[in-house]
């Protein structure tokens, strides 16, 4: 339908004026022709790895991508997944929720992070029947990538990084480091895969110096907020949750902050959590985080491999921990999980903060509904309250809340797609509120 989408109402590729159609219709079948691109040009790295089997099992592979890809362009029904992985269960049970009378939702009918993240699971599933291939990131060379062509503008931070970090010299007061690092991480959630549908961009220069440039486009600033909650010497925890989103660049900015809290006492413990399968396209999995780790310690420069080394000892320490949780990647929203994985909501309740970064964990935590902008976040959480938390999250659809009156309608007045394109930055905060 040309519609955009009715108020409060749940995102749907349905209505055509939504980033949801965009993305059912343009973005998804460009990311699933990439990845097919990308498996044929990688074909005799991967055999050389994973064996000559792995040469048979990549043909079948493309081929049921394509089969994905086209039933996603002809709006085909989403089917049962048939797999004894447990998170199946739950993406089977919600599928029949949403059947009408017509029959099961298709992907320009259907609740849009239950279609998108269906298409992630399903080609997860794809890798995990086969005999060889189970283990292979399908995104693992676009990850690797990313942090490669972001490297000189890591350098040049970890050169302006190093008094403060490494040699506890004070550049600025706690809290105000504390801000800029935190607006540093907003920014590096520009470089995402998906939403370049895949096309690793080369980031240059130093993040820092651009900081100021970028103040105007923060949308929503609450970081004095989150400096309270942090800071605060009533609080009971030490811990502090980051709720990853991608790999490379991204990363290196959570390593950064994470780096800046146990330095300061702001936490004595940072759990990290991942993703349990490739997902995304580069969000972060355990092995990127090794990687990743291992990649800054053995670095040339003086600089980088300094702060490899001291993140890799955090790691083998346990002051900061890479935790593995299967909730992330179902295609639920956060209210959910309080009655569905009530073991991770009282875990992510030890949290002193929970710091959920980028764009999906924002559309999981509001319901993914096309809210009033000026919805208090706390209403927008539909109950999710398992402690103070903080999103930083560029925006890259058209879900927004808690802004002040009029502002999106200025945004739209400037550019009707102002929201799609991670130009503008939000830095929101919810304290914890007590059910
Ligand atoms: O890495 P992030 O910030 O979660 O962004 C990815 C998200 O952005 C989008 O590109 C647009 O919302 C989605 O496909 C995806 O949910």
């Amino acid at each position: 339908m040309d519609l955009v989408t009715p108020r409060n109402v749940h995102y749907n590729a349905f209505y055509k004026r939504s980033f949801a159609y965009y993305t059912m219709k343009e973005r998804i079948p460009v990311i699933l022709t990439q990845l097919i691109d990308n498996l044929v040009r990688n074909k005799d790295k991967i055999i050389s790895e994973y064996g000559q089997g792995a040469g048979e099992e990549l043909k079948i592979v493309i081929g049921e991508i394509s089969k994905i890809k086209y039933e996603v362009q002809t709006n085909k029904p989403l089917q049962e997944i048939v797999s004894s992985a447990p998170d199946i269960k739950i993406y089977n049970d919600y599928l029949a929720k949403q059947a009408t009378d017509d029959g099961w939702p298709t992907y320009f009918n259907c609740v849009w992070l239950l279609a998108e993240c269906y298409i992630y699971r399903k080609l997860y599933d794809i890798f995990e029947k086969t005999n060889t291939l189970k283990d292979f990131d399908l995104f693992r060379y676009q990850k690797e990538l990313a942090l490669i062509d972001s490297i000189d503008s890591i350098i040049f931070m970890c050169k302006s990084l190093s008094d403060m970090l490494l040699n506890e010299k004070a550049l600025y007061p706690v809290k105000d480091m504390f801000i800029h690092l935190l607006k540093l991480n907003l920014w590096g959630n520009r470089q995402d895969l998906s939403i370049t549908n895949g096309v690793v961009n080369h980031v240059t220069g130093d993040p820092m110096s651009n900081l100021e440039n970028l103040e105007s486009y923060i949308i929503s600033d609450h970081s004095e907020d989150i400096w309270s909650a942090i800071s605060d010497p009533a609080a009971t925890s030490q811990i502090v949750d980051i709720v990853l989103d991608n790999a490379a660049y991204e990363l290196y900015f959570d390593f950064c902050l994470a780096d800046y809290l146990l330095k300061n006492n702001l936490a004595s413990k940072v759990r990290f959590y991942v993703k349990n399968m490739p997902w995304f396209i580069s969000d972060a999995m355990t092995r990127d985080v090794n990687w990743q780790i291992k990649q800054l310690r053995k670095h040339s420069n003086k600089y980088v491999s300094l702060f490899g080394q001291q993140w890799d000892k955090h790691f083998k320490d346990g002051s900061w921990t890479v935790e593995v949780e299967d909730f992330w990647t179902y295609p639920l929203d956060y209210s959910y999980m309080k009655c569905l994985d009530n073991k991770l909501y009282r875990k992510l309740a030890e949290a002193k903060l929970i710091i959920f970064k980028g764009d999906l964990n924002y559309r999981k935590l509001f319901g993914e509904r096309n809210w009033d902008p000026i919805t208090p976040i706390e209403k927008a959480l539909q109950g999710f309250h398992p402690s103070k938390l903080c999103t930083l999250r560029t925006v890259k659809c058209d879900i927004v809340c808690g802004l002040r009156d009029g502002l999106v309608e200025e945004l739209e007045a400037k550019n009707a797609q102002w929201s799609y394109k991670g130009d503008y930055g939000m830095i929101q905060f919810c304290e914890k509120v007590e059910q």
